[in-house]
C-alpha cells in the first residue's frame, strides 16, 4: 500500500521486517546496500497520548527502546536504568533530527492492555522498529526521519477497530509532503 502511494518519488522502497531484531539487522543491510542519502521509516503505530490522534500521521523528534535491560511487565528495568548502554555510548533514547516534539517509544512486545501501554510513560505512539532502525543509522551517521500513521489505540488488541489501511495512506501522505517541503 504505502508503496503504491508513494512510487512516485525518488528513493529505494524496502521493507525493514518487523519488531526490532530483524529492522536492526535489515537497517544495517540496506544501508550497506544503498548507501542513501536519508532514510525514511514509514508504517504504523499505537497512540499513547492525545498528541497522536487515530487516523492521523506524525513525524516523531524521540525514539526511545523499551523491554531489553532486566525483567517483565511491572518489573522491567530498561537499560539506561541500570547503567547498561546498547553500543558505544548508545542509551535507551535516541534523538532524531526533527523540529517534532513527538515521542516514540519502540518496544518488544506490543502493550496486550490499556495498563500495560500506560506503564510506557513519557511516549506519545508505540510501535516495534523506530529504535533499531534509528541505531543503525546513527552507527553510520545516516540521517533518519520516523514517519507513522496511528491505527490503534495501544494496548488495544481488537484489529478489527485498527485502522490500518487509512493510517498507513496518511503516513505515506505526510512522507509526500516531508519530501516536498526539503527538495
Ligand atoms: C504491529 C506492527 O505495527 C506497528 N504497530 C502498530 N500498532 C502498534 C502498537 N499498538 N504497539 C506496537 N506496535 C504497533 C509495529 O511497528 C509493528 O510493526
Amino acid at each position: 500500500m504505502i508503496s503504491g502511494a508513494i512510487s512516485n518519488s525518488s528513493g529505494i522502497i524496502e521493507l525493514c521486517g518487523f519488531g526490532l531484531v530483524a529492522a536492526a539487522a535489515r537497517s544495517a543491510q540496506l544501508i550497506a546496500q544503498h548507501a542513501p542519502a536519508r532514510v525514511y521509516l514509514i508504517g504504523i503505530a499505537g497512540s499513547l497520548s492525545a498528541s497522536c490522534r487515530i487516523g492521523s500521521a506524525y513525524e516523531f523528534g524521540q525514539v526511545r527502546c523499551d523491554g531489553i535491560g532486566v525483567g517483565v511487565g511491572q518489573n522491567h528495568r530498561p537499560a539506561s536504568e541500570l547503567g547498561w548502554k546498547h553500543f558505544g555510548d548508545i542509551d535507551d533514547s535516541l534523538a532524531l533530527e526533527s523540529t517534532s516534539s513527538l515521542r516514540l517509544v519502540s518496544v518488544c512486545a506490543a502493550s496486550a492492555a490499556f495498563a500495560d501501554a500506560h506503564r510506557r510513560g513519557n511516549a506519545d505512539a508505540e510501535d516495534m522498529e523506530g529504535y533499531a532502525v534509528a541505531l543503525a543509522c546513527k552507527l553510520v551517521h545516516t540521517p533518519v526521519v520516523i514517519l507513522r500513521g496511528i491505527s490503534n489505540q495501544a494496548g488495544d488488541r481488537d484489529h478489527s477497530r485498527w485502522q490500518i489501511e487509512h493510517s498507513l495512506r496518511a503516513a505515506a501522505e505526510l512522507f509526500l509532503q516531508t519530501q516536498r517541503v526539503s527538495e
